[in-house]
């Protein structure tokens, strides 16, 4: 048994925020989440605003800490917890100052120099990936636990694992030093609602 990892949910990458805050909440009520990560690709800055506005009060009340996938300047305009950068999302160094005392995660594909240069920046977090193939983004970049295993040693700075993760497969991830699991698919898609693949995550976890 590992201690220490978390699951790290992210929301599907489209959704209706009245009809989604039933959804979120049922799946937060399953069982331990660290944090969601809003991220609504191609969706329109009033969209994404309607959203947090929508989400980030379930989370809240669970003490979930609400992060905005992609842009800085709204996660810090919106009052969210933090924001998630990846390597094309602006400027990494002036959302630390932004966002200074929030959370500010970075992803670092399957290099240990971006992770290097990340944690330099002042990232809270690193995130590593994909694992796995995945359905939900198109992925250029291939990581393995051997990476987890190196950052995790030499590294204070939590890091993330990304991509096609399932409660089926992340075993060796929890045991390699992942501080958290990334999941749209594993929760969301579950056959048995986002409840059952919250628990059937952190059961995962605990037992790895
Ligand atoms: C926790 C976490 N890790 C990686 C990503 C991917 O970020 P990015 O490379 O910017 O790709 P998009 O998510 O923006 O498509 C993430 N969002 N969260
Ligand atoms: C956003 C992102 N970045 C790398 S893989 C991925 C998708 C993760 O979704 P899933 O858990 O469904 O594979
Ligand atoms: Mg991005």
């Amino acid at each position: 048994m590992t201690e220490g990892c978390r699951l790290y949910l992210i929301t599907p990458p489209r959704l209706d925020p009245a009809a989604f805050r039933e959804t979120l909440a049922a799946a937060l009520d399953a069982g331990d989440v660290a944090c969601l990560q809003l991220r609504l690709k191609d969706a329109a800055q009033d969209d994404v605003k309607r959203a947090v506005e929508a989400l980030m009060p379930v989370c809240h009340a669970r003490d979930v800490a609400f992060i905005l996938n992609d842009d800085a300047i709204l996660a810090h305009r919106l009052g969210c917890d933090g924001a998630h950068l990846g390597q094309s999302d602006g400027d990494h160094a002036g959302a630390r100052m932004l966002l200074d005392g929030k959370i500010l995660g970075i992803t670092c594909h399957a290099s240990r120099h971006l992770a290097m240069t990340a944690g330099e920046q002042g990232a809270d977090y690193v995130a590593f990936g994909a694992f796995f193939p995945t359905d939900t983004k198109e992925t250029a970049h291939s990581a393995g636990t051997d990476l987890l295993e190196w950052w995790s040693e030499m590294m204070e700075i939590p890091c993330v694992a990304i991509g096609g993760i399932t409660a089926a497969n992340c075993a060796p991830l929890v045991r390699a030093g992942a501080d958290f699991l990334a999941v749209v698919g594993a929760v969301w898609n579950h056959p048995d609602g986002a409840a059952a693949g919250v628990r059937a995550m952190n059961a995962a976890i605990a037992a790895a």
